[in-house]
């Protein structure tokens, strides 16, 4: 047992840990990070099979621009003194949806509308402007400091010196995408094109969907742009670690925390799978809510306003994967990174209804040997498909589920079965188990149409000393999202805990 004392204890070392740690350790903090895995990174990991180096989660990489204030990634890193090489994407997603809908979002705005546009040239303008509106969000949140909404003198200097990007925020803070896209387009098609649009990122349909959110996405893949780190996602968390040690702060991997020690009801330290226990004046958890309450957290009783939270929101299913190597004569030469394949409407939100598809390797071809790529291609699963099963019937399941989306993909990518070289598949087990995810799940989703991102908790919690940060905390999933929830948890620290 050691009783080594800390400011600031982060129990995981995602994206949104990883932020917050770099940020308090430039701020002058102690902090430890506890990492149960064997590397950093958490969705934002990697793992290398046979020359391949694979990204856990999709390659799909926002706030890597280099202007405005929403670059929080390139943020997070200049912070510590680090500047990763990034190769842009210049179509952000093709899409090949039913009905022969075949778009490719291209880094250009106009080419993008122009595309969309040729498909549904009655509702020019209400294409025009639905877009135009997520602009608007977009340039209200691109103009100011992007910080804890928790602090209040903050907010104050922020609606000082930007009153009109604060008002306009607070407006659509309640709003949601479908909303604004239902005030201007008509089209059943085109409306479900923009669930799509939504649903790929936020894995709910536009009337769900947060709008600032959505304008965060919409406009941020035409301005800063989407671009992928050379060496893969998992340089990322690899490069704030580099960071987050030079400024003095420390990491232990394979550190299991088991439970959350409170003493007099506040958050004190943290115990391990193997008995060591660590106290800091201030825990932040980046595990998920369900895994903070429910199982580090061992009260009797569950907090009255998780119980809320829990009641507005529900896991979302967790993704089938296959992580394939594959010889790259099968890919044509204007073929994309990034694919979303949907042959019927009504399945997009069912289970292996829509498969997304990331080819990293066309950006950076030094991720598998030379002569073949990655292909990654991922489909919503729910746990209970997968649980209590034998070995043999698990491994008979994933084959089957692989080759019913082999079959499906041979339409974009023919060939793609017998050129096969490697094939990995992850199920929702596997993403319980190397990430520490409840049930696998992808993060948060409403239960039904909320307020926006009205009830998505800060990063405070109803127990004194303990915060949370990442995707259970607003504004919920996403790399760019999780780190601005690094950012605002580590401002709001760095006041409670008086940092220079
Ligand atoms: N844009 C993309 O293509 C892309 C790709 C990958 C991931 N993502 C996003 O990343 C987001 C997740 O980031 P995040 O910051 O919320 O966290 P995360 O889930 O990625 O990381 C949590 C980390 O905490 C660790 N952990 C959990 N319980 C623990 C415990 N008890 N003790 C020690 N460690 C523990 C896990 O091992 C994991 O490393 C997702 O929302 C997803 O949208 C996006
Ligand atoms: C002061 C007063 C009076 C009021 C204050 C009002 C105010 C200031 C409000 C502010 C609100 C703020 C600051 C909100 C900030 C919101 C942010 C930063 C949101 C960021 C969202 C980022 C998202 C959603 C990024 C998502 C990215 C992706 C791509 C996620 C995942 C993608 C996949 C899993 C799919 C990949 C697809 C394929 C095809 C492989």
């Amino acid at each position: 047992m050691s009783y080594d004392v800390f400011d600031v204890i982060i129990i995981g070392s995602g994206i949104g840990a990883l932020v917050t740690a770099t940020q308090l350790a430039v701020k002058g903090a102690s902090v430890l990070v506890l990492e149960r895995y064997i590397i950093p990174g958490g969705s934002a990991g990697y793992f290398e099979r046979e020359g391949y180096k694979f990204d856990v989660g999709a390659s799909m990489i926002f706030g890597f621009g280099q202007k405005g204030t929403t670059n929080l990634l390139t943020r997070a890193l200049d912070a510590v003194n680090i500047s990763l090489e990034t190769i842009p994407d210049q179509v952000q997603i093709h899409y090949h949806l039913p009905n022969n809908l075949d778009v490719k979002v291209d880094r250009n705005y106009q080419t993008f509308l122009e595309n969309i546009t040729a498909y549904f040239p009655d509702e020019r303008l209400g294409i025009r402007r639905f877009y135009d509106e997520c602009w608007k969000v977009f340039n209200y949140l691109n103009s100011m400091d992007l910080l804890s909404l928790e602090e209040p003198r903050y907010l104050l200097r922020t609606f000082l010196q930007h009153p009109k990007s604060c008002l306009g925020l607070a407006k659509y803070l309640p709003v949601n995408a479908g909303d604004i896209a239902r005030k201007y387009i008509k089209d059943p098609e085109l409306l479900r094109f923009i669930d799509m649009e939504c649903y790929c990122w936020s894995v709910v349909p536009a009337d769900m969907t947060p709008m600032i959110n959505a304008g965060m996405v919409f406009s941020d893949r035409h301005y800063g742009g989407v671009n992928y780190p050379k060496g893969g996602v998992g340089q990322i968390a690899l490069s704030l670690v580099e960071g987050l040690e030079k400024a003095g702060g420390k990491i232990i991997t394979s550190a299991h925390v088991t439970k959350i020690l409170l003493e007099k009801g506040r958050a004190i330290g943290v115990k391990l799978a193997s008995g060591d226990v660590f106290r800091a004046s201030i825990i932040v958890s980046n595990a998920t809510r369900w895994d903070t309450f429910g199982k580090l957290l061992t009260q009797e009783k569950m907090l009255t306003n998780e119980n809320q939270w829990q009641q507005r929101y529900q896991k979302s299913p967790s993704f089938l994967s296959l992580h394939m190597g594959v010889k790259s004569d099968i890919l044509t030469n204007n073929t994309e990174c990034h694919h979303i394949l949907l042959e019927k409407w009504e399945k997009m939100a069912e289970l292996e209804g829509t498969i997304f598809v990331s080819i990293p390797t066309l950006l950076d071809p030094d991720l598998a040997p030379h002569g073949y790529h990655i292909i990654h291609a991922f489909t919503p699963h729910w746990l209970n498909e997968w649980d209590k099963l034998s070995q043999s019937d698990y491994e008979a399941r994933k084959e089957a589920a692989a080759d019913r989306i082999i079959t499906r993909l041979e339409k974009i990518f023919p060939g793609l079965d017998a050129s096969l070289d490697y094939l990995e598949i992850g199920t929702p087990r596997t993403h319980r188990r190397f990430l520490g995810r409840s049930d696998g799940t992808y993060g948060p989703i409403p239960r039904r149409k909320l307020p926006g991102l009205l009830g998505m908790p800060f990063n405070r919690t109803a127990v004194p000393g303990l915060y949370c940060v990442g995707d259970s905390t607003f504004p919920g999933q996403g790399l760019n999202a999780v780190a601005f929830s690094g950012f605002a948890c580590a401002h709001r620290i760095g006041v409670d805990l008086r940092l220079g």
